[in-house]
This record gives C-alpha cells, structure tokens and sequence, in this order.
C-alpha cells in the first residue's frame, strides 16, 4: 500500500515532467545563446528518466512484497530494518511505569518522572499541575504526548512520555502502561548511559523528597470493577498529630520514638541480619485512648506515607497480596480494629456469637465490634489470617522495604495468638487511660496551661477514677468564644466527678448482683434436697 502510494506519486511527477519538456520543446524551440532554458529542459528530462525509474523500482519492490513467501518477505525486512538502523543516528531507550507484570511501579520511571518536573517548565506547551508540599505552588510535570529537550555536558537528548495502545498489552486492555522515551545521538551513548542516567536518577530523587506531598492511601473495594482491584486511592495526608502532643507517659513516648527511629536508620542491621526492613507494631487499649493518632504521629514522625487498610474490603488473599506489593517503601501501613477486620479463628466466632456481654459492659465507651461491621462468611471478604501472616513475615515480607506494619485493637486477648506471638508484631503497645502526666501535656496543648490551682484536684479525681485522654480532650476544647481556660478545666472537674460516680453506681450494682449470685445456688441445692 505504502509503496504504492509512493509509486502513483512518482509517476504523477514523471507524467507532470515530461508535459513540461515536450511543452517546452514544442513552444520554445531551442534558439543559439538561450543556454538557461536548454539546461532545464535537460534537468527536466533527467527528473524524467529518474523518477521514472523509482516509480519502477518501487512497484516492483512492492510486487516482491507482496507474492514472494514469507521467508524472503522476513530477510527483506530484516535488512529493511538494519539499513535504516545503520543510517539512524539515534538511540532511544524507554522507562516503563511498571516492573515485574504491573506488579509495582518502577523506582526509575518514578525519578524520571520527578526530575523532568525541573526541565519541563522551558519546552513543553502542555502540563500536568499538582499541589506542592505544604499546598505552597504549583509543581507543573509533563503530560503526555509531550517532548522536552535536555542539555547534559554539551550533549542534547530528548524526553516524551508515551503511552503503548491498550490493545498491545492483553492482560490489562484497559489501561495502555506509560513510558519515558528518551533519544539522544549514537555518539553520546557512553555519556548518557553512564553519566547522564546517574544524574537524572540523583536529581529526581532530590526533587521528589523537596516537592513530595505525603499520601494518605486507602484500598478500593475489590468488588467495585476488576480494573480497580487491588488498587489504592489516595488523598495529600496532613494530620497534625505528633508524639510531642500525645498525652502519653513521657518515658514511654521516649522509649516509642526511638524505636521507630532506631527501625528508621537501621538498614544496615537488617541487611546484615538477613531480614526484610519492616517493624510491627500492635496498638492496643480501650477507645479514645489515641491509637489512630498514634498512628498519625509515627508517620509524622518518620516521614512516611499511610496505607489504611480495610480488609472488609478486599476480596480474597490473591487482591491482599496485590495491595500490599503495590505499596511504596518508607510507609505505615495500618489495619486499625483486626479483631473486626478478619475473621481470625473459629474461637473468635464463638466469643462473638455470645456476644461477650459481661466484657463489652464494663468498656467505658461503646466497643468496637458492635459499631463496625464484621465480614459476612458469605464470601465477601475471603482474606485468612495465613494471608495476612504470609505477608508480614513470610515469603512476601521481603517486598518492598523500610514499611512500619501496624494493627489496633481494643480487645488483645481476643486476637489469634498466631498474629501476636513475640517476633511478629515487634512491639506491644498499650494506650490505656489517660494519667495526670498526660492530662498536663493535654492542657499545655489546648489552654497552654503548665500550672493552674485546680490542678491539684485533677490529680487526685484522676487516680480514683479512669478517663480516656479522648475525653479529657473533648472537655478542654473552648466549646464557644467566652469558654476561657477556667470553664474549660471546671468542665473537666465535673466529667471526672460524673465518672466516679458512674463508676461506683456500678460498683455497687455488681457488688449487690454477685451477692444475689452467692445466694442462688444455696437455695436451688435447697429445692433440690429431697423431702
Ligand atoms: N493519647 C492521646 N493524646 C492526645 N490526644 C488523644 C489521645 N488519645 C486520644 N486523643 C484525642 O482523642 C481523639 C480520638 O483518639 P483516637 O481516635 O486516636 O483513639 P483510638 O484509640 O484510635 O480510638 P478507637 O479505639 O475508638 O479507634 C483524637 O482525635 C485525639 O484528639
Ligand atoms: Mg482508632
């Protein structure tokens, strides 16, 4: 077809040609001294005879084309292909998005990406903004379809980001995986395969760390369409939370926050000691005793990104594995309330057929497992726990590196002791009520208090009765303009003594039910007697 065209074309120009020069010979017929007009009609008789000529060759080449069999058709386009690589004087080399079947997102086109944010701004007419860390300006990138040009040590090379047609890549027809193209001449190889690769790793690097926004992530249900399984969204996450306002015993804290920091800068360690970069952390305690601002605050902390995971929401082991290789190093990830999440252990099913009531009765707030809801068996969430272990410490853990695995729970003994035995989750750590020393940090923080005569009182009303830091929270918060420090810490006092009161009603039911208790039987062996 190609050639074809290309024959039509040339023989419309030899047609074209040989009108002019018989027009010319015709109309103008050569005069002594008139050399000009007899040197172009020459020059027109030889495009003549050479077009001509291609246009022959071409329809020929064509016709072999197109009969002669596919072994001679193969040659020819294998030297087609050498012939036009040897008068190429361009390299090109291309960064896919992903690696390994679109398992993970490759390191090098993640670089690229973030150091073509510095040369994209000069060339390109068409780009892609993003907020910069911090919402402070506009970060612009290159959009697709779009070229830049480069300068490296006096050798230009060119950038395009590029997507191959959906219909190429089966497995994934939905979606046509991007690439980074780059072309550079031949004679700069060395410099842009050595050198120049090196810089743009260094460099991109360098960008992403100074522009990168942390990401809160959570997992889309595995059920909503096959393309958005396994697949995590995220928002920019900006929680405020660090250890420095948790209310939390300060040698505990300390102890905490070295740790993480220890896990932080130990890859060495872990390398030499044969071990995937990972730490496990069980949150555990009653509600509102702050194990999801701890959460907020270790990453804070570290610098790391959040996965939330919900495994009510993922399908089976299959999309969990897909999740969790799908997620980046340097990064925490959480499932909060595991004794909801997973159907753990048949013992766990029993517990919760009966409801457990006597435990669930003494929580102060409102347990967990009767707000959220627990995987039907059904088949809609068919995660295991082996899944879930096979992740954090088996063959899969060596996925991905320097991740922080957390779970909270308010009911520990409740959980598999598969799930906690020591060596799995590295650290337990229990968030219980809040103490005076962490009442002060929360009053430093919301009235910026470090003393106040009603302190006193506050201490001894909170070693009689048990207040979550939530609570002490809720009650410091100035709830209109004329609420000053005093009315917010007079609050505080009346919650504590409405607490102790609540708790010694309570004390005095139970008291008087066991009593009740400690008769009954007596009087049934009495009945029972024979008269
Ligand atoms: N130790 C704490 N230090 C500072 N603030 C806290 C602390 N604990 C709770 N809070 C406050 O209480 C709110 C609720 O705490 P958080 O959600 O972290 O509790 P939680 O233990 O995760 O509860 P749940 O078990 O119900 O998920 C937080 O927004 C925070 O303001
Ligand atoms: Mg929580």
């Amino acid at each position: 077809m190609h050639f074809s065209l290309i024959s039509t074309f040339l023989a419309f120009i030899n047609r074209y040609s040989h009108g002019k020069a018989q027009t010319r010979s015709l109309s103008a017929a050569p005069k002594p001294g008139n050399s000009l007009q007899m040197v172009s009609a020459t020059m027109a008789e030889r495009w003549a005879t050479l077009s001509s000529t291609i246009a022959s060759l071409m329809f020929a080449w064509a016709i072999i084309c197109k009969y002669s069999p596919y072994e001679v058709r193969h040659v020819i386009k294998k030297l087609k292909r050498r012939l036009k690589d040897h008068f190429n004087p361009y390299i090109q080399l291309c960064i896919h998005e992903y690696t390994g079947e679109r398992l993970k997102r490759s390191e090098g086109y993640v670089m690229v990406e973030s150091y073509l944010i510095s040369i994209t701004s000069k060339d390109a007419n068409c780009f892609r903004a993003d907020l910069e860390k911090d919402g402070g300006n506009l970060v612009l990138s290159m959009d697709e379809s779009q070229k830049v040009t480069d300068e490296f040590e006096g050798a230009q090379v060119w950038w395009g980001l590029r997507r191959i047609s959906a219909s190429s890549r089966t497995n994934y027809p939905e979606r046509g995986e991007r690439f980074y193209k780059l072309v550079f001449n031949k004679k700069h190889r060395e410099l842009v395969t050595k050198s120049y690769l090196d810089h743009v790793m260094k460099k991109g690097k360098e960008i992403r760390a100074r522009n990168r926004n942390r990401k809160l992530y959570t997992n889309i249900p595995g059920s909503s369409s096959m393309m958005s399984s396994g697949m995590w969204s995220h928002i920019v996450f900006e929680h405020p939370a660090s250890f420095e306002t948790m209310a939390l015993d300060p040698e505990k804290k300390e102890e905490i926050v070295e740790d993480l920091l220890a896990f932080s800068k130990n890859k060495e360690f872990y390398q030499r000691a044969g071990k995937a970069w990972k730490r496990g952390y069980l949150l555990y305690g009653p509600p509102g005793t702050g194990k999801s601002t701890m959460v907020a605050a270790m990453a804070n902390l570290l610098n790391y990104d959040v996965y939330d995971l919900d495994l009510t929401a993922v399908r089976d082991n299959t999309e969990l594995r897909r999740l969790l290789i799908k997620t980046t190093g340097k990064s925490v990830i959480v499932i909060e309330d595991i004794d909801c999440s997973l159907n753990l252990t048949g013992q766990r099913k029993k517990i919760k057929d009966k409801k457990s009531s006597e435990e669930d009765k003494n929580m102060t707030d409102e347990p967990k497992k009767e707000r959220k809801e627990v995987p039907k068996e059904d088949g809609s969430s068919r995660v295991t726990l082996s899944g879930l272990l096979n992740f954090i410490d088996g063959i899969w853990s060596c996925c991905g590196s320097e991740r922080v695995i957390v779970f909270t729970t308010n009911y520990v003994e409740k959980l598999d002791r598969a799930l906690i035995r020591s060596g799995r989750m590295d650290k337990h750590i229990e968030l219980s009520y809040c103490s005076f020393k962490g009442f002060k940090v929360l009053a430093k923080n919301y009235l910026n208090l470090e003393t106040h005569q009603t302190f006193d009182k506050i201490e001894s009303l909170m070693g009689e009765t048990n207040i979550t830091p939530a609570n002490v929270a809720e009650n410091l918060v100035p709830k209109s303009p004329r609420d000053d420090p005093e009315k917010c810490l007079s609050n505080l006092i009346r919650a504590l003594e409405e607490a102790k009161e609540a708790a010694e009603k309570k004390k005095k039911a139970k008291e008087a039910q066991d009593k009740v208790e400690a008769v009954q039987p007596q009087d049934e062996e009495e009945t029972e007697k024979p008269v």
